[in-house]
């Protein structure tokens, strides 16, 4: 097992890293900028450095920087946590080349997964359903053309190297179509440097439904159920459960099956998940995430798995230590991501110092904090202050949890996403578990 480890990243996942680092008897490495020079998780770490200005690019994405900190400390391995390098295959790269262990997937899944065409095209070969479309670069518009009749209209143009919403456009007809494929081509090329575009068949409103996986260095793979992760707003996720509430033992296990199969493809090892659509009782691979994901807690509530403690056991060896037979689905759990945003100004972010803070707590209910009551909220970096996740054995137990504590918490200084959260656990529709990726649309006369 490993004896010290390097946490290349910040906020709330950087304590939670280090948390399960201390778990296992672990030493632990903060990295941080200027801003965040007196957070939570630079408190909890036995060591920490200052890597650089706030800047995200002079900083957490400096991957010199890191690797110079995590030779000095003399790091057997490096966590990069989710977002920022986290994804970034040179990352993974630079730790291997100094014979630092990655916490993560090999190289090249990293790589293959990055450009959305070839992980497409790995999926259907591997017999994982996807989406009707073609899975090689737009060429010809005229070739195109022919396809979007074939498969019909409406269809979605997405760009191989986006991910996460970025560069997609719909089109419900041909003049569109030659219309949206230039323009996502050209959003492409400035924001990825890479225009490579595909065609497949538009969904109106989906599900989004994610199957955790975990495998080792020999093979063994077993996924952990599902997630909904229908409630987004611009791609950002805001509230994720698991279990979905569509979700049936015979989903389950059909869906699990093609997220094994995924990640058998392309050797898989780590922690990983495997990005679903769901429509009306088919489902269909949309991307494969090689990291560990903010929501991962509601997955290891409701099965007891702590995911990032067997990120770090597979890192250093060690087969897995449970088969399928053994994953148990009990209860259901809800996170509610509490952003320092101001959800009714079009959530615009409201950094600032914390005045008065007070976690909720009791019965069910766990908080990923990443700040503390006179702590400072950085401008630089995404709004998540914390992530409050309420267990129950059934839904409805869940959601009257989430309820109770969100009305416990209590964050003074800065606008928070609370009130928004509060709205969405009382409205109708979600409580029956009415719910698509279009849901914060469809209720935001109600949700103001
Ligand atoms: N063929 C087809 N049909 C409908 C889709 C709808 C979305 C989508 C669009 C808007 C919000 C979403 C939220 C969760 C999951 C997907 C979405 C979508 N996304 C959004 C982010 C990226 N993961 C792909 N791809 C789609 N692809
Ligand atoms: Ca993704």
């Amino acid at each position: 097992m490993f004896k010290k480890v390097l946490i290349a990243n910040r906020g709330e996942i950087a304590v939670r890293v280090i948390r399960a680092c201390q778990e296992l008897g672990i030493k632990t490495v903060a990295v941080y900028s200027e801003a965040d020079e007196h957070s939570l998780y630079t408190t909890l770490a036995d060591e920490c450095y200052c890597i650089g200005p706030p800047q995200a690019s002079k900083s957490y994405l400096n991957i010199e920087r890191i690797m110079t900190v995590a030779e000095k400390t003399g790091v057997d391995a490096i966590h990069p946590g989710y977002g920022f390098l986290s994804e970034n295959p040179k990352f993974a790269k630079a730790c291997e080349d100094r014979g630092i262990v990655f916490i993560g997937p090999p190289v090249e899944a990293i790589e293959s997964m990055g450009s959305k065409i070839n992980a497409k095209r790995i999926m259907k070969n591997a017999g994982v359903p996807v989406l009707p479309g073609r899975e090689d670069p737009i060429e010809d518009p005229n070739e195109v053309i022919e396809v979007a009749e074939e498969i019909g209209y409406p269809v979605i143009i997405k760009a191989s190297a986006g991910g996460g919403g970025m560069g997609m456009g719909v089109a419900y007809n041909k003049q569109e179509l030659i219309e949206t494929i230039e323009s996502t081509k050209s959003i492409a090329q400035s924001a990825f440097g890479d225009s490579t575009v595909f065609i497949e068949k538009y969904l109106e409103k989906p599900r989004h439904i994610e199957i955790q996986i975990l495998a080792d260095k020999y093979g063994n793979v077993v996924h952990l159920g599902d997630r909904e992760c229908s409630i987004q707003r611009r791609h950002q996720k805001l509230i994720e459960e698991a279990p979905a509430p569509i979700m049936t033992e015979e989903l389950r296990v059909k869906m699990g099956e093609a997220a094994v199969k995924a990640a058998k493809a392309i050797n898989y090892h780590s922690a990983g998940t495997v990005e679903f659509l769901y429509n009306n009782g088919e489902f269909y691979f949309l991307e494969m995430n090689t990291r560990v994901q903010v929501e991962h807690p509601i997955t290891e509530i409701i099965t007891g798995c702590d995911i990032v403690k067997e990120q770090i056991k597979i890192a250093a060896g060690e087969k897995l230590s449970f088969t399928q037979e053994d994953v148990e689905i009990r209860g259901h759990a809800i996170e509610c991501r509490i952003n320092a945003e101001d959800a009714v100004n079009d959530f615009i972010p409201s950094p600032g110092k914390i005045k008065h803070y007070r976690s909720p707590g009791g019965p069910g209910i766990r908080l990923d904090s990443g700040v503390y009551g006179g702590a400072e909220i950085p401008p630089y970096y995404d709004s998540l202050i914390s992530k409050l996740i309420a267990y129950g054995r059934d839904r409805n137990e869940a959601i009257a949890r989430m309820k109770r504590a969100l009305s416990e918490y209590m964050i003074l200084g800065v606008i928070t996403n609370i009130p928004f959260h509060k709205a969405v656990v009382e409205e109708p529709d979600f409580i029956k578990g009415n719910i698509s990726t279009h849901y914060i649309d469809d209720h935001a006369e109600y949700l103001k």
